[in-house]
């Protein structure tokens, strides 16, 4: 079996009495798409966070490529390769499609400022921008501001930003809230071709599309993994029924 791109052993976060994540392990394959799954209060988000270096775990290790994370901090590990996408803030309205992804490429190569319009001049950054917004599935939108894009167009962006990062993974933190049925659909059929450039670690409450683009899936509930397994496996383990599926799946 591969070395897993990302690998998670033991980690737990308490708030006060509450274990947030109590001894929580699940590994990242390359290739793949790893859905965590749970309901509200879960955890999931907390162990998001973990993972991206936004909050320090009380116990536990993760591994990006068989190497430990502890002391590297969000900015570090954004520079390793792990892209956070969906928070929505990283985007600058004002500027263009084109604009936000040399930004995001430039701040993830860890250089020190230069100034904007050369580095808008600069076909070294604007070449893998420009692929990275056609992957995206924005090509002929480099030029409009992100404020003038659709919901689900600033999505692509999204996208497109973090591949700018040169991803060794995907944290996806529900990606298809907001998006209706059919924006849902072509995100998930973005999100399928995306698993061959870097796994995800998708967080998401829409259950047809977990059960559809995910490899594997794991279920939250209060903190604990309660099971891992292919969909057909998790829609059928009787406990991931009696907690938290029921009629869902
Ligand atoms: N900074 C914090 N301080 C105290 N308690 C917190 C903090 N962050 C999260 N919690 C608590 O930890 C638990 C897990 O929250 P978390 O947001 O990780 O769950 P979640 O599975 O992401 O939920 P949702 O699906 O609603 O987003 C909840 O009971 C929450 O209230």
């Amino acid at each position: 079996m591969a070395e897993p791109t990302l690998d998670i052993r033991g980690l737990s976060k308490s708030f006060g009495a509450l274990k947030a994540t109590d001894d929580v392990s699940l590994d990242l394959r390359p290739g793949e798409i790893h859905a965590l799954i749970g309901p509200n209060g879960a955890g999931k988000s907390t162990l998001i966070k973990q993972i991206s270096g936004e909050i320090a775990p009380d116990a536990g290790e993760i591994r990006l490529d068989g190497r430990r994370l502890s002391g590297v901090d969000a900015a570090g590990r954004a520079r390793l390769g792990m892209a956070r996408s969906f928070q929505v803030s990283s985007v600058a309205s004002e500027f263009t499609v084109l604009q936000n992804v040399v930004l995001a490429a430039q701040g993830a190569s860890g250089a020190t400022f230069r100034f904007f319009r050369p580095v808008m001049r600069d076909t070294a950054l604007l070449d893998p921008a420009r692929d990275c917004i056609a992957q995206a599935g924005l090509m002929g939108r480099e030029d409009v501001p992100a404020a003038a894009l659709a919901h689900g167009e600033r999505r692509k962006l999204e996208i497109a930003m973090a591949l700018a990062l040169r991803p060794r993974l995907f944290l996806l933190d529900e990606p298809m809230a907001g998006m209706g049925t059919e924006g849902a659909r072509a995100l998930g059929d973005l999100l399928d071709g995306l698993r061959h450039r870097a796994p995800i670690l998708l967080v998401e409450h829409d259950m047809d599309a977990v059960f559809r683009l995910s490899d594997r899936i794991s279920v939250l509930v209060y903190g604990r993994i309660i099971a891992t397994g292919t969909p057909g496996e998790i829609r059928a383990d009787p406990e991931v029924q009696r907690v938290y599926l029921g009629e869902e799946a």
